[in-house]
């Protein structure tokens, strides 16, 4: 046990959970500092599954920098999403044997559709993650998650600093809502092996 298994307990319930203070105001804040500091090597983020990369700023607006494990700015976060994924393989069986994540940053006016992350069945993306890394954002300040729920609800999520968003990849679609500031994440997939 961890700390995380009210995430693997809130999986099994409903496929969701958000999670405040993931990362601590100093952790997101060194977070969010290295990000910008790295801002020229972000790409516009492009649509469509693997091979295939078109960029469409209707559909998203976004622009990306991929992660890799030993990337020593993300470490703290990296290393608290490793414990979680070991939590949900303990808790769930669900065999994940990585996470492949890049941290986001939405320029204001920017936003990303509706739209699910894993086409069911053929990914293997399992568990879709977002740490949210604003320090202040306020209720004009848009950017929010909106998860469209089983039952035609849906719940939107603040894109607050140590926010994390934890839900099943296959089972939820989503959109960004238009952000009115710079929005900043780390977005991830836990992810079982190809076969
Ligand atoms: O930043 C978010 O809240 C969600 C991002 C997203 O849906 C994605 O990158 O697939
Ligand atoms: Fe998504």
């Amino acid at each position: 046990m961890n700390g995380y298994d009210c995430v693997a307990n809130a999986l099994v319930e409903t496929g969701w959970c958000v999670l405040p203070g993931f990362l601590s105001p100093d952790e997101v804040n060194a977070l969010v500092a290295a990000s910008r500091s790295r801002r020229d090597d972000f790409a516009r983020a492009g649509i469509g599954r693997a091979g295939g990369h078109a960029v469409n700023a209707t559909i998203r607006g976004d622009e990306v920098l991929w992660l890799d494990d030993g990337d020593p700015a993300a470490a703290v976060a990296l290393a608290r999403l490793d414990a979680l994924r070991g939590e949900l393989n303990a808790a769930l069986y669900l065999g994940l044997a990585e996470l492949e994540c890049h941290l986001a940053v939405y320029p204001a006016g920017h936003f990303y559709t509706r739209h699910l992350d894993q086409h069911r069945g053929e990914d293997t993306r399992v568990v879709t993650i977002v740490l949210y890394l604003n320090p202040e954002w306020g209720e004009d300040d848009g950017g929010e998650l909106r998860l469209y729920l089983d039952d035609g609800s849906h719940t939107d999520v603040a894109p607050h600093g140590g926010t994390l968003a934890v839900f099943m990849s296959d089972r939820f679609e989503h959109e960004v809502r238009p952000a009115r500031r710079e929005r900043w994440s780390l977005t991830g997939w836990f992810r079982r092996r190809g076969l």
